[in-house]
């Protein structure tokens, strides 16, 4: 069943791809001519909004010179053809696509320090910039009236609609796979939290330049096929006001659904259309996207969305049933998972003369004139559990933080296994076996269970190794999409994927809160089954003390940003000085 529905989710994009070649060849000679015209015009346009359903839709990343790289793209189309330059129109639309994708790059290095309005005003800006720039220069050719050669295969209207019709099947074909690789969960994890991304070891500068680099080379492409649908490009082509538009159609679309992106390119020529064909000048078009793009930013949602949100309603509905049959089965499997996770028997006992796996030497961290962390010093010892408890604002979080490189001006030194990491970057710091969890839910919703896991933990991973954990901590299965769990679920997939990712240190900032207090201790149970069965040490930060005393050996108290005590479990929670200060007798008697 299992492996049935896997060649099913292989085979699908291809034989969709297929049928897409069939319905353009249909098209290609079934329509008429003015309106295979227009039919090649919204083929162009998907490719462009495709490319913006990448850094927008998916890496959340404002762009607003989209058909500036498209004017590269026919520029350096329309330069090659004047250059008469070999390979012919296609090998000039791989150029194109090529050097709009490396301005792409340039573009969105502002990208990496800039967020929102002021990203806005500098795609904007470009986009005004090159305007100007080409009005004054005008693309190569059009002062002599030298025009784009087609490729001689597709030379009439009827075939180049069909040749754009195959491009853009390559292109969705590749945004596809590109979504569904490590890079495709790099932009959307970007998008949600760019913090959660570097915990996991990603590069938040790899993910959002190759959004832009993907996105500006579907630009260039899809200016480049302008190119050689007009034969003589002009500049009014590609101004930033219809930029602009294209980005609200983007949004309102949800363009990072490949189907919804072909659906915006096909919008973008109808409604101009349908108004010139109504005597309202085409224009007013601009406005009609300015007010969907209105709706669907003050709703919050986008017509991609709202479509398959019913559709998955009425599939919920129909697999409920299906699911309560099936819930006597899953139990087993927990069981079984369960099982699995037990402390193997022939597990490598920690040798005696191991040092510490996590030291951190004489941490301080100041926020102006608060002293969040003085001289904290800490030892955790291979597959231990340390819990790192403390009254609110006592400096845990911050403590977390530093150690995992979310805080560089920190003071001191932090040791994993033996090596001085304390310069290293987050992501650097994670790629090294430190991975911490987060009290904010960083769990982007766009993927899947099993898209999310595999992109945090970094290694091959087996379906079933990767079942059995999820089942294990209590997690939905690898095909839920993380839209549909709750945040008390998402925080404990993102304990499971984080523990596959084979960590030295796994630092747990209240990974249990939102569960009920037998869940949390249910959750307890589990983890100490963790250290022996991946050879991790754990430090949680945990307010229910039911759950400390169920998985610590030992405990580290802060308070005021000052370690108050340190040891083992029993012997911490009896100190007096810990129950004057953090809990009372009451609590911590009990
Ligand atoms: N970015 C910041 N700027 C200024 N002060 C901060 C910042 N972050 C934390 N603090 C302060 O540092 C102190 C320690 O905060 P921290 O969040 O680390 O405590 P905590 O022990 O994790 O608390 P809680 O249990 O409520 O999460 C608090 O006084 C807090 O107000």
């Amino acid at each position: 069943m299992l492996l049935a529905n896997r060649r099913v989710r292989t085979l699908a994009p291809i034989a969709i791809a297929v049928l897409a070649l069939v319905l353009g060849w249909a098209l290609s000679v079934g329509l008429s001519g003015y309106v295979v015209y227009l039919a090649i015009s919204m083929v162009t346009a998907s490719i462009a909004v495709l490319g913006l359903g990448v850094v927008t839709g998916s890496a959340g990343i404002i762009a607003l010179c989209q058909l500036t790289f498209g004017a590269i793209g026919a520029w350096v189309v329309a330069w090659l053809n004047v250059q008469e330059a070999p390979g012919g129109f296609i090998v000039w639309l791989i150029a194109g696509g090529l050097v709009a994708g490396l301005a792409g790059i340039l573009i969105g290095l502002p990208a990496l320090r800039l967020r929102g309005v002021n990203l806005a005003v500098v795609t904007l800006g470009f986009a005004a910039a090159f305007d100007v720039m080409l009005v004054q220069t005008q693309f190569p050719g059009q002062t002599d009236g030298v025009s784009v050669e087609r490729p001689a295969l597709f030379s009439s209207d009827r075939e180049y609609f069909f040749f754009c019709a195959i491009v853009l099947v390559v292109c969705a074909l590749g945004v596809f796979l590109l979504q569904r690789s490590r890079i495709g969960s790099s932009w959307k994890a970007v998008a949600f939290s760019e913090r959660g991304t570097a915990a996991v070891g990603q590069s938040v500068r790899l993910a959002k330049l190759s959004a832009f680099a993907v996105s500006a080379a579907l630009g260039g492409v899809s200016g480049g096929l302008l190119a050689g649908q007009v034969g003589i490009p002009y500049a009014s082509s590609f101004t930033p006001i219809q930029s602009l538009a294209l980005y609200i159609l983007a949004v309102m679309s949800g363009a990072y659904l490949i189907d919804m992106a072909i659906f915006g390119g096909i919008l973008w020529v109808l409604v101009p259309e349908l108004l010139k064909r109504w005597g309202v000048p085409q224009d007013w078009g601009f406005v009609v996207f300015g007010l969907l793009g209105i709706q669907a930013l003050t709703s919050g949602s986008n017509l991609g969305e709202a479509i398959r949100g019913a559709f998955r309603t009425r599939v919920k509905r129909r697999q409920a049933a299906i699911v309560a049959a099936a819930a006597a089965a899953t139990e087993d499997a927990t069981t079984t998972a369960l099982d699995a996770f037990a402390v193997p028997e022939a597990a490598l006992p920690v040798p005696a003369d191991a040092g510490p796996v996590l030291e951190v030497r004489g941490l301080g961290v100041e926020f102006g004139a608060l002293k969040a962390l003085s001289e904290v010093s800490l030892a955790v010892q291979p597959r231990t559990i340390m819990g790192l408890i403390g009254p609110n604002g006592a400096g845990k979080s911050t403590f977390v933080d530093a150690v995992s490189g979310f805080l560089p001006q920190h003071t001191g030194t932090v040791l994993l296994d033996g090596e001085d990491i304390t310069q290293l970057v987050p992501a650097a710091r994670a790629r090294r076996g430190l991975r911490r969890t987060f009290q904010q839910d960083r769990v982007p919703p766009q993927l899947t269970v099993e898209a999310y896991v595999r992109f945090v933990a970094r290694r091959r991973l087996d379906h079933d190794e990767l079942a059995e954990a999820l089942a294990f901590l209590g997690c939905p299965p690898p095909e839920e999409h993380l839209s549909n769990v709750d945040v008390g679920t998402r925080r404990l997939i993102e304990v499971a994927a984080a523990v596959l990712s084979g960590p030295k240190v796994l630092i747990l900032d209240e990974p249990a809160a939102g569960l009920s207090h037998e869940e949390h201790l249910q959750f307890g149970q589990r983890l100490t089954r963790i250290p022996s069965r991946f050879d991790t040490a754990i430090v949680i930060i945990e307010h229910d003390l039911d759950l400390v005393r169920t998985v610590c050996t030992e405990i580290t108290v802060l308070d005021f940003g000052r370690v108050l005590a340190q040891g083992q479990q029993q012997e911490v929670l009896e100190n007096p000085a810990v129950i004057a200060a953090y809990m009372g007798d009451a609590e911590l008697g009990s």
